[in-house]
Formats: C-alpha cells, sequence, structure tokens
C-alpha cells in the first residue's frame, strides 16, 4: 500500500488523497502512513540509487517497492533481514516473477551501503531529498540557513498541542499528561498556549481531548493570535479560516464577534467540527472572500487575518510530499492570489484596525515580495514592528522551521498593516 501510495504522488496526487481511498487495513493504517510518509523524505535518494543501480528500469509499482524497501533499511530502524524478507514476501504476492529482483537488489544495498551513500554525495536532490529548483531558490533566498531548513524539513514533525486558555493552563496539562505517563515540553519561548509531545499519539488518547481542552496545532501557527493583537467586543475577520485552527485560538483567548469566512463548503464544516468540541462561538460562512459584496454587511472589522493560500513550503516536514508535488511555476499563481486577497481584505478594514497577513511559507515570493507590491499600491497601510518575530526569527516576518530547545516549530510568514487614515 506504501508503494502504491508513493508511486501516486509521483503521479501528481498529495499523499493524503491517496491515503484516504487505497483500500488499506485499519490495522495496517498507521505502518502504511509512517512507510509513506518516509519515502516521501528521502525520495531524492532512494530514486537516485534505483536510477544508478539498478539496471533495466523495473515496472512503476515495482519501483516504488524498491523505493519504501530502500528507505526503511536507510533509517536502519528495523532488523535489515526481516525487512529484506518482508519487502520480497510483499513483491512475491504481486509479482512473483519480480522477487528475485527485489531481493538481489536490496541484499546488494546492504553489502554496499557506503558505496551507494557516497554516490548520492554527489547528487544535491538525492544528497537534500528536495527538488533542484527548491534547494537553489532556498540557497538564495537563506545563503546561511538553507541547509538547516532542508535537514529540518527531512525529519518527522512534532505532535504539537494547544492547551485551550480558557479552560486549563499548559502545566494543568502536561500534569494530566504525566498521569498518562505521557512526557511533554511546554514552548514558553514562543507561546504561552503550546507544548510538544515526546511521542506523538492519536488524539482519540489524550486527556480531555472530547472536552475541548486541547487541540493539535503547530506552535508557530499560534503566534497569530499574540500577532492580532485583539481585544475583548472587537469585530474580527478570519478571511481564509477552514479548517480553523486560527480562529479557535483567539476565540480560546478573547470574547469577539468573529466572522470565519472560508471558500471550501467541505473544509467550512471543519470549522464548526472544531467549534462545537472546543464549545466556541463564531459564525461561519462559505464564501469567496474576494466578492467581498457578496458577504460583507458593509460594517468594518478592527481586525482581520488573513491567512492566505500558499505553496505551503514552510510545513514540508508535516507534509513531506508537498516538495515533489509543487512546481515552480506554482509561485507566481500563489502569489497573485494573495495580492489579490490582501487588495480585498483591505477595504473591509476599518480605519486605526489591524491586518494579519501570513502564509505557511518560506518562499519570498509569497512573502515580502507580496507585501512591498501591496505597500507600493497602498499609500493608507503602514507595516508594524513584530519584535516577538524578530526575538525568535532575527527578520522583519519570516520564521524558518526549526527544532531547537524551546524552539519547535514550523515555518510562517506575518507581516502586520495598520490602515492609517
Ligand atoms: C492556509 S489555509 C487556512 C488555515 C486556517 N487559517 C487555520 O489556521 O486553520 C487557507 C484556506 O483558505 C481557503 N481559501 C482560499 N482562497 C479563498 C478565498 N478566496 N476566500 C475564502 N477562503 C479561501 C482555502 O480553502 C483554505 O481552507
Amino acid at each position: 500500500m506504501a508503494a502504491h501510495a508513493a508511486h501516486a504522488v509521483v503521479e501528481g496526487f498529495s499523499l493524503q488523497q491517496v491515503l484516504a481511498v487505497l483500500p488499506i487495513d485499519e490495522v495496517a493504517r498507521p505502518n502504511v502512513q509512517r512507510l509513506s510518509f518516509d519515502v516521501m523524505r528521502y525520495l531524492g535518494l532512494v530514486q537516485f540509487w534505483v536510477q544508478c543501480f539498478v539496471e533495466k528500469p523495473p515496472a512503476p509499482w515495482l519501483q516504488a517497492m524498491l523505493w519504501v524497501s530502500l528507505t526503511q533499511l536507510y533509517l536502519r530502524e528495523e532488523d535489515e533481514f526481516t525487512l529484506v524478507n518482508q519487502a520480497v514476501a510483499a513483491v512475491e504476492a504481486r509479482r512473483p516473477h519480480a522477487k528475485g529482483l527485489v531481493n538481489a537488489i536490496l541484499r546488494r544495498f546492504l553489502r554496499e551501503r557506503d558505496a551507494w551513500e557516497a554516490a548520492a554525495q554527489v547528487d544535491e536532490v538525492a544528497a537534500w531529498n528536495h527538488p533542484q529548483w527548491w534547494i537553489d531558490q532556498l540557497k538564495a533566498q537563506y545563503p546561511d540557513d538553507w541547509q538547516r531548513i532542508l535537514t529540518v524539513n527531512n525529519t518527522r514533525p512534532p505532535m504539537t498541542l494547544r492547551v485551550n486558555a480558557r479552560l486549563m493552563d499548559v502545566a494543568g496539562y502536561q500534569a494530566l499528561l504525566a498521569q498518562d505517563g505521557r512526557e511533554s515540553v511546554a514552548l514558553s519561548n514562543l507561546n504561552g498556549d503550546a507544548l510538544v509531545l515526546s511521542q506523538p499519539c492519536s488524539v482519540s488518547v489524550l486527556p480531555r481531548f472530547a472536552d475541548g481542552v486541547v487541540s493539535v496545532q503547530d506552535a508557530g501557527a499560534q503566534l497569530s493570535t499574540q500577532l492580532l493583537d485583539v481585544q475583548n467586543g472587537m469585530r474580527v475577520l478570519d478571511a481564509c479560516a477552514a479548517p480553523g485552527g486560527k480562529t479557535c485560538h483567539l476565540l480560546e483567548h478573547f470574547d469577539v464577534e468573529l466572522l470565519a469566512l472560508e471558500k471550501d463548503e467541505a473544509r467550512a464544516r471543519r470549522i464548526d467540527e472544531n467549534l462545537l468540541r472546543l464549545n466556541l462561538t463564531a459564525q461561519v460562512q462559505v464564501d469567496d472572500a474576494n466578492l467581498v459584496k457578496s458577504w460583507w454587511d458593509g460594517v468594518p472589522f478592527d481586525r482581520v487575518l488573513l491567512d492566505a493560500p500558499c505553496s505551503a513550503s514552510g510545513i514540508v516536514r508535516r507534509h513531506p510530499d508537498i516538495r515533489w508535488l509543487r512546481e515552480p511555476e506554482d509561485l507566481e499563481g500563489l502569489a497573485k492570489q494573495q495580492r489579490q486577497l490582501l487588495r480585498s481584505m483591505w477595504q473591509v478594514l476599518a480605519v486605526g484596525g489591524r491586518m494579519l497577513y501570513c502564509t505557511c511559507s518560506i518562499f519570498e515570493d509569497e512573502g515580502e515580495s507580496v507585501l512591498a507590491e501591496f505597500l507600493s499600491h497602498t499609500p493608507n497601510a503602514q507595516r508594524m514592528d513584530l519584535p516577538l518575530i524578530r526575538r525568535v526569527a532575527s527578520s522583519d516576518g519570516q520564521l524558518l522551521p526549526r527544532v531547537d530547545d524551546g524552539l519547535n516549530h514550523d515555518g510562517f510568514f506575518y507581516a502586520a498593516l495598520v490602515k492609517v487614515a
């Protein structure tokens, strides 16, 4: 199943889509997921090996079986002979004639591992497991940090929780987790509500998850609530709201009148589900934020959160297939959407009000460039300093993905704009 999933991603389907439709036995699902996600993190490497060391390219599914098996052998997390035997058994069940070939290639890897690894070092795609255009873009933008970013992108993500400030504080929730034998680390350097579990688990076993005491959300995403600078009683718009992570976090802190807009109806239902579980209230409306006349009653908003659709280049560790699905040309289309949304949302912001523009991208084309273009055409927009971002990221608004002590978060771009008279 993991080989089918890997092959489908190479054909252009997202892993999430594919894993939702493949006939996977529920007992096997967590392992299929793990194998599929792992192979995405090492796809450049294992494709390079198959290309270099397998003389005649095997059929697509067999190639994908080799990618999955080589990834697991490379990671050295399981007994290598068990892995080879199981890979061969899986091939035998579907393509009996290819069993010998797969057995020979995997055993050759075990014998020649050092040489295979050394060969991959001279190929950037194999060494960094990202497409060449992505590596080049990061090198140009972050000459000192590109290697660190790519390394973080290839790690398994932490399971980060947000404790519902209306019901409990982080220390209280850590105590509940400890009663169940679960260790966690508070990310108080970054955000007062965030903690990382030492071992990821299913939400169904998290204490009081069903009662809304806790949600799953990256610590970088949790910064939007502080950066929007909301006060009780304000009228707030979340213009691109699904699945509602940022909407719910805001409502866990403030009593505001909140409109959550979302273009995609199916995704909008997830905002409702989250509000219900967390016992919070907002007006959820399915609409295109750009069609201002169709949804706006003409009363300006004190705060607007614009969490725009983007390449998701900052959350690659959580969605390791993204890098293989995106094309460099996608960035211009996304930037166009972002510029359009900024212009539309500016119309509904009150004078003196604040808009927070954010994306989960680390590409300049979707952050600073979009903002510079907007500011050059909008004389009544003033960019605010964001000391919180400067403290943890030493830049104006670009948070790069990190896994240091106390700073474990995805990559985000944040910019706060005030509308002057
Ligand atoms: C980055 S996600 C938002 C994540 C959300 N803010 C959260 O924290 O859970 C962007 C969302 O914007 C929606 N979207 C894209 N274009 C839109 C538009 N023109 N109007 C409204 N929603 C839009 C997408 O369907 C997607 O759900």
